[in-house]
């Protein structure tokens, strides 16, 4: 199946592949990659919505200036524990410590989507995603661990990859799970007027 490309230009500023093949899926084809480089350290006592936000909106701004004329998108991607900001998974210890955390329990993946069109409107959304694990014995979480697979992923998993057999239930988008929720993109970009 051919998918129509939408033609505006367009500025995908992330880094994370994911998000790029995430987009292609529904037409929309970066004219170029422009990634930010913004301290994502939370503030103290920030909750995990309004730090998806701020943290979206922040990528946008420090992008969307060297791209004027431009649909620019940035996203930003947390998963929550009540209330607590779970680490993006950078090492082992950090990632074991995550899936320990998220054993037998309901969690949040909470994604901020910041899009500006060239006109100057910009507009931001934070999407909430559901997600159940089953229990994980010691020797499942170190068989996790050795796949890698845990590398740079918010809360130390890919639900796209084996994480998924851990996951039984997901209640709202997928897409926000791996990065970016396609819906909400494509409504954003809509309401935009992008493609038109
Ligand atoms: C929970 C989960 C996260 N992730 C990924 C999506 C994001 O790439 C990453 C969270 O980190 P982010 O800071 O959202 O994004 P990034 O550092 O990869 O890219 P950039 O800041 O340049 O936009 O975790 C998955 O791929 N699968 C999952 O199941």
């Amino acid at each position: 199946m051919t998918r129509p490309a939408l033609s505006s230009a367009f500025i995908l500023a992330s880094a994370s592949p994911r998000r790029l093949d995430l987009l292609k899926q529904i037409g929309v084809i970066p004219s170029a990659v422009d990634a930010p480089h913004i301290d994502e350290a939370a503030l103290p006592r920030e909750l995990p919505a309004a730090y998806a936000r701020r943290i979206a909106s922040e990528k946008l701004a420090a992008v969307h200036p060297r791209h004027a004329g431009a649909f620019v998108l940035a996203a930003d991607t947390v998963v929550a524990l009540g209330r607590r900001i779970l680490p993006k998974a950078e090492d082992a210890v950090t990632a074991r410590r995550c899936l320990e955390l998220l054993s037998g329990r309901r969690h949040k993946v909470i994604g901020g989507i910041a899009i500006a069109a060239p006109s100057g409107q910009s507009i931001l959304r934070v999407v909430r995603t559901d997600v159940v694990f089953k229990r994980l014995s010691t020797a499942e979480i170190e068989r996790y661990i050795a796949s890698e697979e845990w590398h740079g992923k918010a809360g130390g998993y890919a639900v796209q990859g084996l994480a998924a057999a851990f996951i039984p239930s997901i209640a709202g988008s997928y897409s926000n799970i791996v990065g970016l929720s396609l819906s909400d993109v494509y409504a954003m970009l809509t309401g935009l007027g992008f493609g038109e």
